[in-house]
């Protein structure tokens, strides 16, 4: 598979503040990949660099293979974004699908078109093909937003928490149009969303970005806070309810830990006392299911830290686990990955 998106040494800075600083990135035509990460990491800022929207700061973008200087309207055409609340023209539903059509001069057999974005989206054509802007749902807005931009079979679909405001039919209906846009028309799918059981559903690779920094292709834990050195080669972070994680190693300036949740063993018991081992109490807040692997992700809240961990579905069953059950969290100290 080529590259439709390739990016070399991107920085992009808001008021001469560094937000994004993206060394090397790819997308491959016809993938879904996701794009995780904490709340102002950089995730919607790479996502309209990707749109064409924003012009990086420093770097190269290339699409398709060519360097973009000034984008042009036939590279805004082939990419669409939609966003978590994307707004309506003040219009008919119809109208709304056909606009993008009318800007692209694609005028043949609209109707038919519009029916059949609309029932991709799991709206009835008959029943919501006149109906204005405000005589819809959050959801039904949002399936119709999703709707104007499959219409135009985008090369690239770009989603920026789509689903955060809808209702669970809406989002996997949402979730099957966009699976259908990819496998029928090849469509390359860029996601942003913190629901990850539905991310991992609809992608078949992740990247997490981290202070505008890509760290790495699976949700990690990312620890920061206030390391203190201790005995030997190990630092202390203190928790909000007194317990304290333990990471070997040597953290210089950085204060902040990443730690793999393939790591993050879940005990039902009080493991035994160790100081290069991590025993932490915590009561589980979610588990989702990732798609393919037979693994659960389970979230465990710690003090005021949420802690993942990847669990088999035996596991899972074999411990009882299950949300607002207290475990121990049990990982070594020498897990923790620094990040200069
Ligand atoms: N137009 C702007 N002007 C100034 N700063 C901005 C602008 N847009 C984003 N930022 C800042 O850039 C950083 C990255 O923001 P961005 O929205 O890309 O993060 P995000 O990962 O999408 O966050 P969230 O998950 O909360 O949407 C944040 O610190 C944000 O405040």
């Amino acid at each position: 598979m080529k590259d439709i998106f390739r990016l070399e040494n991107v920085i992009h800075q808001y008021s001469g503040r560094t937000v994004l600083d993206i060394q090397n990135f790819e997308v491959k035509e016809g993938e879904a990949l996701a794009l995780l990460g904490p709340n102002g990491s950089g995730k919607s800022t790479l996502l309209r660099i990707l749109a064409f929207l924003e012009k990086p700061t420093k770097g190269r973008v290339y699409y398709d293979g060519k360097m973009v200087n000034e984008p042009s309207f036939a590279h805004r055409r082939e990419v669409t974004l939609l966003l978590q609340n994307s707004p309506l023209l003040k219009r008919s539903v119809e109208e709304n699908l056909c606009y993008g059509l009318k800007v692209r001069g694609k005028t043949s057999n609209m109707q038919e078109k519009v029916r059949t974005a609309l029932e991709m989206v799991g709206l009835n054509p008959q029943k919501f093909a006149k109906r204005k802007w405000f005589e819809l749902s959050g959801g039904e807005a949002q399936r119709v937003a999703l709707a104007s931009r499959l219409i135009l079979k985008p090369r690239v679909l770009l989603l920026d928490e789509p689903t955060s405001s809808v209702d669970s039919e809406s989002a996997k209906v949402m979730k099957e149009a966009i699976l259908k846009a990819k496998n029928q028309w090849g469509s390359t799918l860029v996601i942003v969303s913190h629901d990850l059981a539905w991310i991992y559903q609809v992608t078949e690779r992740a990247l997490s970005l981290f202070n505008g920094k890509l760290i790495n292709h699976v949700p990690e834990n990312v620890l920061s806070g206030n390391w203190e050195p201790r005995n030997g080669s190990l630092f202390a972070l203190k928790l909000s309810d007194g317990q304290i994680i333990m990471g070997a190693g040597n953290p210089m300036e950085s204060s902040t830990a990443l730690l793999d949740p393939k790591d993050v063993i879940i005990c039902a018991e009080k493991p035994e006392e160790d100081s290069a081992l991590n025993a932490l109490e915590g009561t589980i807040v979610s588990m989702n299911l990732v798609r393919d692997t037979g693994q659960v992700l389970v979230k465990t809240l710690v003090g005021d830290k949420t802690i993942s961990s990847l669990v088999t579905e035996k596991s899972m069953k074999n411990l009882h686990l299950h949300p607002g059950l207290k475990v121990f969290l049990h990982f070594k100290a020498s897990a923790l990955k620094w990040l200069q």
